[in-house]
């Protein structure tokens, strides 16, 4: 096999990885030459961000603990005004990729740097996307104004991650990296990543579902979830995240599960216009395709794998079709609106590709 031309462009980022490294919190700040964090969580993960503001002393701000999914533009301007008012000078994001969210939306309006302290799988404390949702409009950008300066990745702090959400958003990162396999500026260092990022999670996820706090599946998962963060961040998506988008935006469906039910599917359908990519994914998970692969990983840790199964009305498949066929991203076979709208059926009923 040659190697194909490509451009690699690479950032700054410090990741700080390992069990305990929370330790290390009031170091990274100092090192941002920051002095008053601004902590930010979801309601349900306050006790957290108090223990980080804790750890922090003089130099917390505050906690703002009002972090939900999608950063409605509400959110995001409250937490911009209370950052003002307590004179935060950094953003300090302990939690899953909502929380994420809020800190890029601060940091987009202010320049504030943000310490992500990532406690699912999303990865998006690697990626210099943010997401704003605006009248029920999700509007997404990209801008290395809200790329997390510094990452603590603390496999303790997703040992209470509950199972059916390790299994969904193990496989929300895993979807990353399987895109960035055949994306259009893709390169050999995220192709590498990528199928070790994928292996990783395929071993962890089902030794996580057999024990939940076991330390080594929680820092393998960490470790596939940093690496395929680093994908999505790193090169484009194609026609798996745009459904994915398009369900979750329009439909409200709920962003880890969308992503398990549809990755399947929509690997089947890029398939044959992809073929090394879909040999490393199956190969990263020991499957005969990827997109069984993929769909048996979801099906046998106990993940959803149909649409129907987490709110999706059939009668708005045709609607959902429309739409992902607007506005498409870059994808390795032309979309054709029959065999996406029948992607989508076979998604909706859960079969297996
Ligand atoms: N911009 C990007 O690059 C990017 C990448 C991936 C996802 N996202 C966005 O992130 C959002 C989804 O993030 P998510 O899937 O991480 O979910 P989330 O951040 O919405 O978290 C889901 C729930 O799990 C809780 N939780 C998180 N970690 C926990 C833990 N260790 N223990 C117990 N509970 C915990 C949260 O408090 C929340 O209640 C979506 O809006 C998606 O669009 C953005
Ligand atoms: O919602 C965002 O911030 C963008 C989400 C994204 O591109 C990754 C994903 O769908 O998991």
């Amino acid at each position: 096999m040659t190697t194909p031309s490509f451009v690699y462009t690479s950032v700054p980022q410090r990741v700080v990885f390992g069990a305990g490294s929370l330790q290390h919190l009031a170091r990274e700040i100092d090192l941002l030459g920051a002095r008053r964090a601004l902590v930010l969580s979801t309601p349900e993960q306050r006790p957290q961000a108090e223990r980080v503001a804790d750890m922090l002393g003089a130099h917390a701000a505050g906690v703002f603990d009002r972090a939900v999914m999608h950063v409605p533009i509400e959110t995001a301007r409250e937490a911009r005004e209370v950052a003002a008012r307590l004179g935060a000078d950094c953003a300090v994001a302990i939690g899953g990729g909502s929380t994420t969210g809020l800190g890029k939306a601060i940091a987009l309006d202010s320049g504030l740097p943000i310490l992500a302290i990532p406690t699912t799988y999303a990865g998006s404390e690697m990626t210099p996307i943010y997401g704003i949702t605006e009248a029920g409009m999700k509007k997404t950008g990209k801008d290395f104004k809200v790329l997390p300066r510094t990452v603590i990745y603390d496999p303790e702090l997703s040992l209470g991650l509950p199972v059916g959400m390790s299994v969904t958003s193990g496989i929300n990162a895993i979807a990353h990296a399987a895109e960035g396999l055949y994306a259009v500026d893709s390169n050999p260092i995220m192709d590498l990543m990528a199928q070790e990022g994928i292996a990783a999670l395929g071993r962890a996820l089902p030794a996580i579902r057999a024990t939940p706090k076991d330390p080594d599946a929680r820092s393998d998962a960490l470790y596939g979830a940093w690496l395929c963060g680093t994908v999505l961040g790193n090169v484009g998506m194609a026609l798996h995240h745009k459904l994915c988008h398009t369900l979750g935006g329009s439909f409200n469906l709920p962003h880890a599960e969308t992503h398990t039910i549809v990755l399947p599917h929509a690997l089947a359908y890029n398939a044959e216009a992809a073929p090394q990519a879909m040999a490393r994914i199956a190969k990263a998970l020991g499957g005969s395709t990827a997109a069984q692969a993929v769909y048996d990983l979801a099906r046998d840790n106990g993940a959803p794998v149909a649409l129907r199964d987490i709110g999706m009305k059939e009668s708005d498949l045709d609607l959902a079709c429309e739409h992902a066929l607007k506005n498409q991203y870059p994808n390795p076979r032309p979309l054709e609106r029959d065999a996406i709208r029948a992607l989508l059926q076979n998604a909706w009923e859960g079969v297996r590709p």
